[in-house]
């Protein structure tokens, strides 16, 4: 496995550091253990972890693989709890971003596999306009999005996503439908999920789900056989393929939304979709009458928040606090389009202080999600001109 490879590598056996395997089951709680790498831009050289999080009292520890010493002491750290503890995500550490990217002994592994089963989700065309709501119920039920993306699918690939449908009577509706407009598609992780999210969507049938599950996805927001609202997939395999086929590990992605004209910027930050108020937000904006055109989860990397940010960097105090706010976990960044979007929108977000925005705006975006001047729920262009080169920045930039 290539977990044992790594530990391997650490030269650091877990009983010369006086942890012994039993010590992970005694009351005291878990030792978890996973392989972090860091990419280290001044040495241009991935760095390696063996990262250690001691459930009891929420410690984290760390050892430089390569150079056989401790980097970090048992400390408390606040960004990383045991919900973060999963191949794949990131955490801030030390002002470094350190990427999770294996298991560090079988112990880990057997503990939380299962609790990070992986589902494609995919919101269908009808139910599109009412994403801030399914994406809320999604939050609401404790599940967690950590990938999401709309596309436009076209025919073949409506084609190769339900190639297990070839032969069916409903075939050519069911792709008609699929490709006459945008699709969100989302990764959902979580124990059991692929059970769990089918159960969230109820009967295929919206009308026999309004009948046998009343409050399910298809019960509220489907529409007939066909048009019910969202997609999951059956099985594990089912998972992987659609999961690659929407996010593909290598190759081009799928075509995305961002139309480029009339346009601004919103970026939902880290704390916010952390806190599962993303939902909430999109469904703010689209009631507020803006058009959502694109959505995309990033997982921004310091240079890119640093580049993203470049103009606020002598003029505001906040900017180093900004950056690392932006790299702390995903965030969801949205094309708006309206008429003089950027101006429009930036009304609907508020003041960037949301303590003065509920005083002054109580309405606005910042006054209802905001915790502080740099935790405010969003960022909104800020000049006009700017709205198309943030959406470049992220559509055509990062997204590609
Ligand atoms: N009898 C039918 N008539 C019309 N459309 C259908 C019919 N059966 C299935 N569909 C459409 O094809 C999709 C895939 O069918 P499938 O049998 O896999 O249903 P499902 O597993 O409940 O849904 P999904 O795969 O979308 O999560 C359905 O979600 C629905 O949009």
């Amino acid at each position: 496995m290539c977990f044992m490879t790594c530990i391997g590598l650490a030269v650091i056996p877990d009983s010369s550091l006086g942890y012994e395997h039993d010590y992970m089951q005694e009351s005291e709680g878990d030792r978890y253990c996973f392989i972090a790498e860091w990419y280290d831009p001044h040495a241009a050289f991935i760095r390696r972890y063996q990262f250690m999080y001691y459930s009891k009292d929420g410690t984290c520890e760390m050892f430089d693989i390569k150079n056989h010493r401790m980097f970090l002491k048992k400390t408390k750290l606040d960004n990383v709890k045991v919900e973060d503890l999963y191949i794949g995500n990131t955490v801030n550490i030390l002002s470094r971003q350190m990427n999770f990217v294996d298991y560090g002994d079988e112990f880990t592994k057997n503990r939380l596999t299962h609790k990070t089963e992986r589902t494609l989700g995919m919101i269908k065309p009808d139910a599109v306009p009412k994403m801030g709501q399914i994406l809320d119920l999604i939050y609401s039920k404790g599940f967690m999005i950590t990938r999401l993306k709309m596309c436009q699918l076209n025919r073949n690939e409506a084609f190769q996503f339900y190639q297990e449908h070839q032969g069916k009577p409903f075939l050519d509706a069911l792709l008609n439908f699929v490709t006459r407009g945008p699709v969100i598609a989302f990764e959902i992780m979580g124990e059991s999920v692929i059970q769990k999210w089918r159960d969230l969507l109820g009967p295929t049938d919206s009308a026999q789900a309004r009948q046998d599950a009343p409050n399910s996805i298809r019960s509220r927001f489907g529409k007939d056989k066909t048009e019910n609202a969202c997609h999951g997939s059956d099985s594990t395999a089912s998972a992987i393929r659609e999961l690659e086929f929407f996010f593909p590990s290598s190759g081009p992605s799928r075509q995305n939304t961002a139309k480029f004209t009339d346009c601004t910027c919103c970026v939902i930050k880290p704390h916010a979709v952390k806190a599962g108020q993303a939902g909430k937000i999109i469904q703010a904006i689209a009631e507020a009458g803006f058009e959502i055109s694109m959505l995309e989860m990033f997982h921004m990397e310091k240079a890119n928040a640093e580049e993203f940010y470049e103009v606020y960097k002598s003029v505001v105090q906040e900017y180093g606090a900004m950056v690392s706010e932006l790299t702390s976990g995903p965030s969801i960044a949205m094309e708006i389009r309206a008429q003089n979007a950027p101006q429009a929108f930036r009304e609907m977000v508020g003041p960037a202080d949301p303590e003065i925005a509920r005083h002054l705006r109580p309405r606005t975006l910042r006054a209802l999600f905001g915790a502080d001047k740099v935790r405010n729920s969003v960022h909104c262009t800020d000049l006009p001109e700017d709205g198309l080169l943030e959406d470049e920045y992220f559509f055509k930039i990062l997204g590609c």
